[in-house]
């Protein structure tokens, strides 16, 4: 009765308070918020609840964090079961960060209960409410504001996306947003949470586009941590069973490193003295026990000793603990099943997809640096793996001596092994000094070195288990994923970590052989399965001296390349690379077993025996007259050279560049970077050579015609036009295509027949609108405004023109 008089009070009073006034900027908050929250504050606080929301403060979340809560809670998700993982996970990282600072200072954990780093968990089956408490280490009024609404995460975008292409919710955890899967179950959440640094506070939404904050004088002080009170929907109401709890913690916080409790009842025989009338009935209970020991001597005896008692249910409220700690890494391996480290990963990785993860490797170093690890291959690279690649934190949790020190450990891996999960726990390393101190302990770099040398195993491992797997089909009609499922675990691995191998070829001279082991690709050879370059040593002609590679955008167009004629027919290998990242890797990755890596469009390829090198002097010298001249003719396209090709067979003539310098296709990426210093460009562009077919019937007529007339302008011309498609053709952007296009048009107008100065008709001047007349003028005055911002044209250049083809390096990244 006492509840209902505070209730009909606070609804009196209630009606009259006037509400804060949203602050300035921040929009309206809908009355669902302050109404809705206040019947449900009534039904199951007190008066002083209704002080909390008249001082609460109102904020809106961010908008893409309302977006997403606004498809949390009225989604039909049927594994609800999630929020209860991210929100343990949340408190167990919130224990972590206290247990860390007390490391260096003791007096941060307090006394008595708050010093006790653990999860409870409550049911209220009446008030329909389910309370999660951790002892961590708390928000400040900030935090609060800050970590829950206001600021969106890089995540928050990017799991939006993926939920807009039909992406499963359970992945919340991976994209840093887990909290707010809590309005899976709820309608209505109060966060009270008190940090060392602050008093205690409460935050309070609906899901419906705002929040709350407000001191808290109304609970009880929680001393330190976080209590997450959950209103359940209606439909929600599996959470409040016992059974259903204990049944998901177990199935998902089973690595939780922090003890988790549930405040639950259990229903225990108690002896009570027997009163009179009930003494009938328990003889009669007490025959039936007889009857099942089948023993009634013995029992008779005991009857008569025994006082006058009976047996009665209770209910016995305790804290019950739901699950053993369980550190997997400190275990020997043989005594781990593969099952328990797919699980384990999967808690590490917050990735509760179905996938396990490619590979593991679980060690331990001995010595003078002792240390513990367990590294596993995730089965797909993390949604920002390479667009945040340079500003990625390491992923590896470090413990010392099996206390968890930090995730954002940048010094126990390199950038391009980033996307390996794990843990490390060292007992070499000090337990109680700062971060700082740790990060420049000299046992780190031995740790380092040995951790590196354990990943690159792990995964060569991978690809010697599966080196007939490796195929790379792409099967019309199906699917990404499909095709994904149908790869070999090597060939998986390499499409989603095969880039950050390459990179780790450029970044990591120590390991550079061992990376370029584990390098893969296509090439005229490998067909649909990717090749090694083990493999393509073991298929290298008897005197292939050198390694033949191209690069460029696709493979399609480069098995097309005109480069590649005669090293076709002569049975050459040549290596496809494809990839931006390509460019850079034959930079660094220059030999291999001894042998030179030789770019087959740039100048300096040599085929053929001396016979033939012989014969090909000849042909040179009988070439000099036309090469000479037509060198002279593209002295306007900074043409270096004119020369004799023998890689050539079917085409009259190709664009090759100089060895050091760039290569078309690098021409292509760099003009694709709208920053790229146009001056710079123009600086690094490799010097151009044309390489012409003797063979071919263009070429030859060209030098007939030469020998005649060199004059004749429309010789010129062609030779010009051959030079033009021949850049093309090898893969570059023409310079001039107002010129080029008058080119061919002029061959067009000659294949038709057509004078080559017939003139186009005029427009009938009389008859022109006044709006074209309009448009005319307007196009004379955007000159001078170009003129006056020199950059502008060069950057919509480069937007309209190569950008929609192709991003720049870091965009492919
Ligand atoms: N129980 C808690 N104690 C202290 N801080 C918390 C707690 N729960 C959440 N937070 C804070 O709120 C932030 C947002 O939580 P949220 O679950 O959305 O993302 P996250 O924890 O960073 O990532 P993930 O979802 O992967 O766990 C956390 O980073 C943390 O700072």
């Amino acid at each position: 009765p006492q509840v209902r008089v505070n209730a009909e009070e606070s609804e009196e009073t209630e009606g009259k308070v006037d509400l804060p006034k949203v602050e300035e900027g921040l929009g309206a908050i809908p009355d669902a918020l302050t109404t809705d929250a206040q019947v449900v504050q009534r039904e199951s606080e007190s008066i002083s609840t209704k002080k909390l929301r008249s001082h609460a403060e109102k904020f809106e979340f961010q908008a893409e964090v309302s977006r997403l809560m606004d498809i949390i809670i009225n989604s039909l998700y049927s594994n609800r079961d999630i929020f209860l993982r991210e929100l343990i996970s949340n408190a167990s990282d919130a224990l972590d960060k206290i247990r860390f600072l007390s490391l260096t200072d003791k007096t941060v954990l307090g006394e008595g209960d708050d010093a006790k780093l653990e999860i409870q968990i409550k049911l209220d089956k009446d008030k329909k409410i389910l309370t999660i408490r951790d002892r961590g280490i708390g928000m400040t009024k900030e935090d609060l504001i800050k970590n829950l609404g206001t600021i969106a995460k890089s995540g928050t975008a990017a799991f939006l996306d993926k939920m807009q292409k039909g992406g499963d919710l359970n992945l919340i955890g991976q994209f840093g947003v887990g909290f707010y899967s809590v309005y899976l179950a709820a309608d209505y959440v109060e966060v009270i949470s008190k940090h060392n640094d602050d008093k205690q506070y409460i935050w309070e939404s609906k899901a419906d586009g705002a929040f709350a904050v407000a001191e808290d004088t109304e609970n009880e002080p929680l001393g330190r941590g976080t209590e997450i009170r959950i209103h359940l929907k209606d439909d929600a109401s599996e959470y409040l069973e016992q059974d259903k709890l204990t049944e998901l913690v177990k199935k998902y916080s089973e690595f939780i490193n922090f003890p988790i409790y549930l405040w639950a009842s259990k229903e225990v025989d108690v002896e009570v003295p027997a009163d009179e009338e009930a003494e009938e009935a328990e003889e009669v209970s007490d025959e039936e026990k007889d009857e099942k020991s089948g023993d009634e001597s013995s029992d008779e005896e005991e009857t008569e000793s025994k006082p006058k008692t009976k047996t009665v249910k209770e209910t016995n409220w305790s804290w019950q603990l739901l699950n053993e700690v369980k550190a997997v890494w400190l275990r020997s391996p043989k005594d781990v099943t593969d099952e328990e480290y797919s699980k384990f990963y999967h808690s590490l990785a917050k990735d509760f997809s179905e996938d396990k993860p490619l590979a593991w490797s679980h060690f331990s170093a001995e010595g003078d640096v002792e240390f513990k690890a367990l590294l596993f291959i995730p089965p797909k690279a993390p949604y920002d793996f390479y667009e945040n690649y340079y500003t990625s934190k390491a992923t590896l949790k470090l413990y010392v001596r099996r206390v968890f020190i930090t995730e954002e450990f940048d010094d126990l891996l390199p950038k391009y092994l980033n996307f390996i999960k794990g843990i490390v726990d060292s007992d070499t390393l000090p337990l109680n000094v700062s971060r700082e101190m740790l990060q420049q302990h000299s046992s780190l770099k031995t740790i380092k070195k040995k951790l590196i040398r354990k990943a690159l195993d792990l995964i060569r491992r991978l690809a010697d288990e599966d080196p007939e797997e490796s195929s790379d089909e792409n099967t019309a009609n199906e699917d990404e994923d499909d095709k994904n499922d149908k790869k070999g675990k090597y060939a998986k691995f390499w499409n989603d970590f095969g880039k950050a191998i390459k990179l780790g070829i450029v970044e990591d001279a120590t390991n550079r052989v061992r990376l370029a082991k584990l390098l893969r690709f296509h090439s005229s050879k490998s067909g649909d399965k990717l090749a090694s370059l083990d493999q393509y040593i073991a298929r290298m002609k008897p005197k292939q001296k050198d390694i033949y590679y191209i690069t460029g955008q696709d493979r399609e167009q480069l098995e097309r390349s005109p480069f590649l004629e005669k090293l076709k027919k002569k049975g050459y290998e040549v290596i496809y690379f494809t990839d931006p990242v390509d460019e850079y890797l034959t930079q660094y990755l220059t030999e291999y077993e001894d042998k030179k890596f030789l770019n087959v469009s740039k100048e300096g390829l040599k085929l053929g025996s001396k016979e033939e090198k012989q014969k090909w002097k000849q042909i040179k010298e009988s070439f000099k007259e036309l090469t000479n001249w037509w060198k002279d003719v593209l002295t306007s396209d900074k043409v270096e050279g004119v020369k004799v090709s023998n890689r050539l067979a079917n085409t009259p003539g190709v664009v090759v560049t100089s060895k050091y310098g760039w290569s078309a296709n690098m021409e292509r990426i760099m003009q694709a970077q709208t920053l790229t210093d146009p001056s710079k460009q123009g600086y690094m562009r490799s010097k151009r050579i044309l390489e012409v077919n003797p063979k071919h019937p263009i070429i030859k007529e060209l030098r007939e015609k030469v020998a005649t007339d060199p004059e004749d302008e429309n010789t010129k011309l062609t030779a010009k036009l051959i030079y033009q498609t021949a850049l093309l053709e090898s893969g570059f952007l023409i310079d001039d295509s107002k010129q080029f296009a008058s080119s061919v048009y002029s061959v067009i107008k000659s294949n038709l027949n057509i004078d080559p100065d017939a003139a186009v008709e005029e427009e009938d001047d009389e008859v022109e609108e006044e709006s074209d007349v309009k448009t005319d003028t307007s196009n004379e005055k955007v000159e001078p405004e170009l003129e006056e911002d020199d950059e502008a044209p060069m950057i919509k250049d480069v937007i309209n023109e190569v950008e929609p083809e192709e991003g720049s390096l870091k965009d492919e990244l």
